[in-house]
This record gives C-alpha cells, structure tokens and sequence, in this order.
C-alpha cells in the first residue's frame, strides 16, 4: 500500500470514529499533526547522529509554535473540578491551565503569560464552534507553519503520543514537552488519603491509557488527580469548548452527545434542523445525538487534550457520579512521555528482529505505536490449537514453548513438543495470513531456571498485522510455500531450531524455514 492510501486509511477510519462537526478543519487537523509527527521523527533520527545535529537540520524541523490565543468572549460558562462537588464558573477554560510548565500560556509574541481569563475566540453558531486566533479572521488551520515563529527552546517537541493509545492517532502540538528529559517544572499535587488513592488505582486499573505508566509516572497521576462530585444533568463537557481536563468515572453514568452537522442550502443558508429529530429515542434536546455511555472504571475527555481540537461531544451525568479530573498538562506531560518511553523501547525491540529487517525506521515506529504488551504465568497459554486467531506475537522477553497435539493411528490424541520461542521470535501469524485455526499451542515456559524472565509478549491484533506487515507479504507467502513444498509442514518455529512434523514423523532441521501457528 502506498503512503499515501495508508495516510488516506488511517484519515478514514479516524473521521469515522470521531464524527467531526467540521470535517474540513478536521482534516486539516489531522494531516497538519501527521506532518508533525514526520518531522518529530525526523529530527529524532537527526538527533541520533551527532554530525548532524548541529548547523545542518533544517530550521523547520525545530519548530513548535506554541498556539497563540488572543482575548475574547467566553462563550460558555463552565465547569471546573473543586475539591469536592462541581462548580459552576463564568471563568475562562483557559484559566486553569495557567500551571506551571504550561508553555501555551507563553505568547510567541510577547513572551509573557497570557493572563487568566482570556480565551481564544470562538465563532458561534447555532450548531458550530470554530476557534479562531482573532474575533476578526476566519481560522487558520495552518497558523503554526504559517506565522513561522521559532519556539523559545529549538528542539523542544512535544512527541505524539503512541497511536496504539487511540487507534494510531497522532496529536497537535500544543504545548512544549521535553519527552526526553527527567527535569520537569512540577506538576500540581492534591494531597489524598490512603482510601482516595485506593479508589483511583482501582478506577484506572483497566483502562488502557494508563497502561504505559511506570510506578513514578503513576503516582504523579495519581497526584495530581482531583475528586468530583457531579448530580444528575451536570454538565461535564461541552461540545465545542477548549479542553481543560480529562475523566475517569469512578461511579455512575454519563452520557455523550454530539450535535448534528448544520445543513446548508444553496445559498449559504442554514436550515433548521427538525424539532422532531430532537425528541426521538437517544437524542438529547439541546447537545444532539447521544453517541456513548460512560460506565464506572471508563474515561472521557482525552480527544481535545490529545489533539488539541475543541470538544468532540457533550458530556452529561445521567446519574450522581463520582469522577476523578486530571488536568490537561499534567495529562499530556504524563500521559506522553510514557507513550515516547514506550516507543523508544520497542523500536530499540523491533530492530532486533530478523523478520523486520527490510522495514524502514518509520515503518518499524509504526508497528511499534501497534504493539501491545501481555505478560504470561509459567504454562499459562497464549494462543492455544484449533482455537481461531485475531492477533500476531513477537517474544519480547521470557520463552515460550509450542506444542501440537495429533491423533496417532490408533486414534489416541498424542501431543509433542514443536518448538521452543525466545526474545525476537514470533508467531501466530499463519492464522491471520490464511483464516485457519491455531496450528499449535504456544504457552510460557515453566521456568526451571531462575534467571529466565517470565513470558512477555508483543501482541499486534488482526487490522495492524494486515495494515504494517502488509510490506512482508510476499516474505509469508515465500515462506509457507517453499516450507509446504519442502515437508508438507504443518509446524516449524522461528527459532534456529526448528521442529516440524511430517506424516506423524519428527523432523529436526536447523534452519529457520517457516512457521506454524
Ligand atoms: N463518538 C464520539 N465522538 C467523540 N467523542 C466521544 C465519542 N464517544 C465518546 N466521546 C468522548 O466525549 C469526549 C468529549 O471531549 P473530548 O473531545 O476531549 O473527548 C471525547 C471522548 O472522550
């Protein structure tokens, strides 16, 4: 697939998942970020080698412009999390990110912060919201490349975050975070009792964007989080508005809506939209479509944060819920650098894989952004014969063993050993190639020696496996034909050594041919 028709796919499926009001400006949005993330790349991989880095990157790649917000009307009055229960506030939605290490709040311009209480403009309509960086110009989505400020700190990026956290979207750089470096200005801190923190650690417990944080990371977050009290027909989120912070629903029920697009005529007009579409089933007379429900343990709230565009939906408690908020610089300093911590390690990974050597740089990043990582007790299975497959493996610590089972001639099931996985190796992806069930069981080592790590695997699910190791198709296909015709293989391993079964028999070579599960 070419670049261009995976960025086209990848555009696709996002529209589709978000629903933007504005698809234009969405697009622009998100193909801006992509140029970002390129270039983030780009000087990362300048950066990697020291003749270059001086003097010879191009200025472009330095950049990051802050955005530039100008005085304006707030639009709405809004909710910001207290120490206890919600209040209600005519206050900018600017004015809580001015914390410390807040790099939006420094004005290219002018180098000073922008007071509390200002507000970028927004143009509002019946039905739209577009931020604008003047009350008298239309939006530019192209003001960071276009204004050419350099960024006070060269080279200071704020990395996109790992698309693995949202289906491989990309962010916009809204403020400056060093993704490299252990000295950050300090986050804000809410002190809690041993019960508070007890409740969140269980909140956050199964949500995936957490995932990535290491103990330190999680007990900033764990900081820096603030108990909200919210009732019935609280307003959480508005579609539309900046994004402040981000949610985790302790307890209760919220629902998110999204307005409809405005129809135009013609003539530029709008219509009305029918008062009847309003009051049917799952539509919300005010805030639209209802279009999620968040449930105890799930979040909301990250879109805005993340990409820097206004809120893709409305968010309404259903029921008194208890909500934990995490700021947005605290959210995206964290949330961030663990995803960059994250890539880092598993493209340091992917390098060492033999299957991976024809791709690129960008394309190993890619597939490490996919990769998912699952730990596994002694024996326990991964994948298990005759079971159906949506996922692809690699052994990124620990080993692994595949076994198969048969039925001898006198119809009593037999299993043998097929091979042995160490780090590097991978599996499960003749099921995915061909539509077949597992061909073997692949399950942890039950370690007898201690200084072998438990089972640790990369896990890439059925779409990325298709979408990143489409490029390898015609190494699979090379693989399994030459390995069918050679032995009618029905099992041969990664490993140097490599064990297959032919008529019932034990074949042992020590070439890496083929694969089994
Ligand atoms: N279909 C949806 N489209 C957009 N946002 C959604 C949808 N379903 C749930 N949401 C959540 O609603 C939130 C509104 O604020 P954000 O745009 O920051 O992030 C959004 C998501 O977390």
């Amino acid at each position: 697939m070419s670049t261009f028709d995976s960025l086209v796919e990848d555009l696709t499926r996002d529209v589709h998942r978000v629903q933007p009001k504005d698809a234009l400006q969405f697009c622009a949005n998100w193909f801006q970020s992509r140029l970002e993330e390129q270039r983030t790349r780009m000087r990362d991989s300048f950066s990697h080698r020291p003749s270059l880095v001086t003097g010879s990157i191009p200025t472009d790649h330095y950049l990051d412009n802050p955005l530039s917000p100008t005085s304006g009307p707030d639009t709405y009055p809004i909710f910001k999390p207290t120490q206890g229960r919600m209040s209600a506030s005519g206050d900018s939605p600017f004015g809580t990110l001015n914390v410390p290490g807040n790099a939006l709040l420094q004005d290219a311009s002018r180098s000073t912060p922008i007071p509390r209480g200002s507000t970028p403009y927004q143009m509002e309509g019946p039905d739209m919201y577009f931020q604008s960086p003047s009350p008298t110009e239309p939006p530019n989505p192209f003001a960071s490349f276009a204004n050419g400020a350099i960024s006070p700190n060269p080279g200071d990026y704020l990395h996109p975050p790992s698309s693995t956290i949202f289906a491989r979207r990309t962010s916009v750089s809204a403020e400056s975070i060093h993704v490299d470096s252990d000295v950050d200005e300090p986050l804000p801190r809410f002190e809690k009792t041993p019960e508070q923190l007890r409740r969140i650690r269980a909140s956050i417990a199964s949500n995936f964007i957490f995932r990535d944080l290491d103990e330190e990371q999680e007990q900033g977050v764990l900081m820096a989080m603030q108990e909200i009290h919210v009732g019935s027909n609280d307003v959480v989120i508005r579609q539309g508005d900046v994004g402040e912070y981000f949610y985790v629903v302790e307890q209760g029920l919220l629902h998110c809506y999204i307005r409809p697009e405005p129809v135009f005529n013609f003539n530029g007009q709008q219509h009305s939209n029918s008062p009847e579409k309003f009051l049917a089933p799952g539509y919300h007379p005010e805030y639209g479509k209802k279009v999620a429900e968040c449930k105890e343990g799930s979040s909301f709230g990250e879109l805005a944060l993340m990409y820097g565009h206004p809120r893709a939906a409305t968010v309404m408690a259903i029921q008194p819920s208890t909500l934990w908020s995490l700021d947005r610089i605290t959210f995206r300093t964290i949330i961030l650098k663990a995803a960059h911590r994250r890539r880092t390690m598993y493209e340091q990974f992917l390098t060492s894989v033999p299957l991976l050597t024809s791709l690129g740089p960008e394309e190993r990043s890619k597939i490490a952004d996919a990769l998912v990582s699952r730990v596994y007790s002694d024996g326990e299975a991964v994948v298990r014969q005759g079971e159906m497959g949506d996922t692809f493996f690699f052994v990124e610590d620990g080993e692994a063993i595949v076994t198969k089972r048969f039925e001898d001639d006198n119809g009593q099931v037999r299993e043998f050993k097929a091979g042995h996985l160490r780090k590097g190796d991978y599996f499960g992806e003749l099921s995915l190639l061909h539509m077949e069930p597992r061909a073997a069981t692949v399950s942890a080592l039950v370690r007898e020696d201690p200084t072998i790590s438990r089972l640790k695997v990369a896990a890439l699910d059925a779409h990325a496996f298709t979408r990143l190791l489409g490029p390898l198709g015609r190494s699979w296909n090379g693989m399994a034909n030459h390995t069918n015709k050679l032995f009618s293989l029905d099992c041969i391993t990664n490993s140097q050594s490599v064990a297959c079964l032919a008529s019932s028999c034990f074949l042992y070579s020590h070439q890496s041919l083929g694969r089994c599960v």
